[in-house]
């Protein structure tokens, strides 16, 4: 097994640390080679994605990658800005599936920003489509018009085939859960989401055992606040689910607890934390870990189907929880605050 290991930016290479670490005390025989991507690539190579780190992306059997940006390079040009080379390699790698479990872990009810009764037991799967939509669709770009004000496109578009590959791995997933799939849109005003609904429906046709319904993306996001047990396995488009992801985060907690898998039609992936760099307080060690390794659980359990150690590093950082271990973003009262690298070690410790 050889993955490759992106640290990026900001709380990147503080958080892929102690996923590094956590694998390593596997000691399963993981050979990892890291490189830099967004702006670490650029201060590297020039490049958000340089060469070298696509060749090794490509030839390694998965990507663990950490967060890429910062405000300080908003002054450059447009596709040298460090989240181009994140979207780039999602394309390149062709990851079209995003995996994001908001999972609450019974330890950190009271770290949720709703009532324990009310998010008690939730276990979401958000599959959120990460190729297309709005975030690739062309034509795009700021231009001028002939009035002299300029003009910013930015184009939403889904062809059928990427809504239908999407949708199987939603029902897919719903077959092993338990066969409830809400798919979220906004089918009443645009084009691309009402198609999306349609095809939605065709491919629920091939799986009868599973209810398939339909949620507008204003309303979605209400309920997952209101009442966030309802859903089970949600499926929407990039923009959709890049928003509703970060919401259900606070479900769990905080954004730090939220993991990703993002995969091809193989089951070839990059795994990495749903957040961001979050520059605000990168190089302090308070940033909460627990995303990236779990989120390097997902790895072995979806790119080398090893289900026994996926759960075996999930096990540990439920213990790490109740042993009362926190970083400051889920901290509650009596519980044991450290920093990024400290519940690194506390998971290691639980292995
Ligand atoms: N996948 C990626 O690499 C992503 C990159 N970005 C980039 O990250 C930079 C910062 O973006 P923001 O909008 O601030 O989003 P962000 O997710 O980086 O941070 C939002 C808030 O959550 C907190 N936070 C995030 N991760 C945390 C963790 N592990 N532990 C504790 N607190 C955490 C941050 O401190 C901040 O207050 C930008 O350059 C943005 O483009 C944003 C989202 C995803
Ligand atoms: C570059 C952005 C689309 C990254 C992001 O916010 C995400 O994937 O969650
Ligand atoms: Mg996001």
């Amino acid at each position: 097994m050889k993955i490759a290991v992106l640290p990026g930016d900001g709380i990147g290479p503080e958080i892929v640390a102690q996923a590094v670490k956590v694998l390593n005390a596997l000691n399963i025989g993981i050979e990892m080679e890291e490189a830099p991507i967004g702006g670490a690539g650029y201060e590297a190579a020039g490049d958000p994605l340089p060469e070298a780190t696509l060749a090794l992306a490509k030839s390694s059997d998965a990507v663990l990658l950490g967060a890429v940006g910062d405000w300080k390079y908003d002054k450059l040009e447009r596709h040298l800005r460090p989240e181009r080379g994140l979207l780039r390699i999602r394309k390149e790698l062709n990851l079209f599936a995003n995996l994001r479990p908001a999972l609450l872990y019974p330890e950190l009810a009271s770290a949720s920003t709703l009532k324990p009764e009310v998010v008690a037991g939730l276990d979401i799967m958000i599959v959120r489509e990460l190729t297309g939509d709005i975030y690739f669709g062309q034509p795009r770009g700021i231009s001028t018009l002939e009035n002299g004000e300029r003009e910013g496109i930015n184009t939403m578009r889904y062809s059928e085939s990427e809504i239908r590959r999407i949708a199987h791995v939603a029902f897919g997933i719903a077959m092993k859960r338990n066969k409830k799939v809400c798919s979220v849109d906004k089918a009443n005003v645009l084009e691309t989401t009402e198609l999306w609904r349609q095809v939605m429906i065709e491919v629920a046709k091939e799986y009868p055992e599973v209810e398939l319904s339909h949620m507008y993306v204003d309303n979605a996001a209400m309920q997952l606040i209101r009442a966030p047990k309802q859903f089970d396995v949600m499926v929407t488009g990039n923009i959709f689910g890049d928003i509703l992801s970060d919401e259900a985060s606070m479900l769990t907690g905080s954004i730090g607890m939220l993991p990703s898998a993002s995969l091809d039609q193989n089951n070839k992936g990059m795994y990495e934390p749903s957040h961001g760099s979050a520059p605000d307080i990168a190089g302090k060690d308070i940033a909460n870990p627990l995303a990236t390794i779990l989120s390097a659980a997902m790895m072995l359990r979806y790119s080398f189907n090893d289900e026994a150690n996926a759960t075996r590093i999930e096990n540990a950082v439920k213990k790490a929880l109740a042993e009362g271990y926190r970083t400051a973003d889920i901290y509650t009262d009596g519980c044991r605050k450290v920093g990024c690298a400290a519940m690194g070690d506390a998971v290691v410790a639980a292995l």
